[in-house]
């Protein structure tokens, strides 16, 4: 084969630039298919959509998850009448943007441009009011999921039956079935099935919604399964029997080992949390709440102790061992400690990686920009 007719290969002088640009070009397509770039500012974060009907609880829940805001005080939120957007930063794990859309959203409105809404996106939960009427809702939600899948089939399709602070155990299971199969329903009839949605029950007045929140942001993180298998590694290890890595701004839990999580478990560990920081700001040393020497240990009873170890800035472990265990706990620090170096590669090539899309982004930015100036100038 003559030197022309082949293949440029990855080491050929002129090939390699050629690749080089290919690659890019390729990798800004891939992202903004993807939703992981608002190719406009060279912003690289996984967008989530708020939608559902008025009144069903939409700001309440970014609120409450974000704002530290009380659940009572949601009761004077007025309603929103434009879309919302806000970045959420708090550590390079939990980074993404929401966008808090007002309740009736017309699709043929053509200032709403819903197809570069979707193509942005990286999950979309849509609240259902469990304590009104839900045939509205649901023709509302088989609406705006069709219309999305259509744009961008790798959005994660999350719904929220929304207020079940009100509802009986029974109630809850009962209305959860319903709307489940509902909407399955309502896809299968359209020929549809292949879409996937993911069912929670929540309520802003108990950790139902942190915990929600904390699955759909999991959903985002390319990395989970690298994180996963560190915390399964360092549980075995250390004699550990559940662990969970914590975004302590957001209570948002970012991974765990991969033995079920239970409810009580889940807001032990935000109760702990709270008692950190809380005591921390009470008694600490004037600075941060929360650094690198921050560690806490409670007894829960006779045989189970709780266990809170500083990761990262942003990030805690908090983990649960028997009371045996824990007499090893030079073990537990040894293994935590090369579990803390492990968390922190990843956590640096995350952000490298963060880095080059932005400026990928801002490179191909300036270079459409500078050939929209050229054509501008030189009209042939
Ligand atoms: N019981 C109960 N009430 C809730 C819950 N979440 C929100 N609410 C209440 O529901 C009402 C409406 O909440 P909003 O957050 O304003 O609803 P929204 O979906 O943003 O409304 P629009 O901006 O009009 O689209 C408020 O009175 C909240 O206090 C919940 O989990 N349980």
């Amino acid at each position: 084969m003559s030197g022309s007719d082949r293949s440029p290969l990855p080491g050929d002088e002129d090939s390699d630039t050629g690749l080089d640009y290919y690659d890019e070009e390729d990798e800004m397509e891939a992202l903004v298919e993807l939703g992981f770039s608002d190719s406009l500012s060279g912003e690289v974060k996984p967008r989530i959509l708020l939608m559902g009907l008025r009144r069903s609880g939409k700001s309440s829940i970014q609120k409450v998850v974000f704002h530290k805001m009380s659940p009572n005080e949601t009761l004077f939120l007025e309603s929103t009448n434009k879309i919302c957007r806000e970045d959420v930063s708090s550590s390079s794990f939990v980074s993404f943007q929401i966008w808090d859309f007002p309740g009736q959203i017309d699709f043929f409105d053509p200032s709403f441009d819903y197809e570069m809404i979707f193509r942005g996106t990286g999950a979309l939960i849509f609240v259902i009011d469990s304590q009104d009427d839900y045939v509205e809702a649901l023709s509302r939600l088989h609406l705006t999921v069709t219309r999305a899948y259509k744009v961008n089939p790798d959005i994660s399709f999350e719904v929220f039956i929304h207020k079940v602070d009100g509802l009986s155990d029974d109630h809850k299971i009962e209305k959860q079935r319903d709307i489940h199969k509902r909407a399955n329903d309502d896809l299968a009839d359209a020929g549809l099935e292949k879409i996937h949605l993911s069912f929670y029950l929540t309520s802003i007045y108990d950790h139902s919604i942190f915990e929600a929140f904390s699955k759909v942001v999991q959903k985002l993180i390319p990395q989970l399964p690298t994180l996963e298998n560190l915390l399964n590694i360092f549980i075995s290890n250390s004699g550990i029997e559940k662990a969970f890595l914590f975004d302590v701004v957001s209570k948002i839990y970012i991974a765990t080992d991969s033995s079920p999580v239970d409810m009580q478990t889940y807001e032990l560990c935000c109760d702990m949390i709270d008692v950190v920081i809380d005591i921390s700001c009470i008694y600490g040393e004037a600075g941060l709440p929360y650094d690198k020497e921050s560690m806490a240990i409670i007894h829960l009873n006779n045989t189970t102790v709780m266990y809170l170890k500083e990761v990262t800035k942003f990030l805690a472990m908090v983990c649960f061992l028997r009371k045996e265990s824990f007499e090893r706990k030079g073990l537990i620090d040894y293994n935590f400690h090369c579990f803390k170096r492990a968390i922190q590669e990843v956590f640096d090539v995350r952000l490298k990686v963060q880095q080059n899309r932005k400026l990928l982004s801002q490179r191909r930015w300036s270079k459409l920009t500078s050939m929209s100036n050229g054509a501008a100038s030189n009209p042939h």
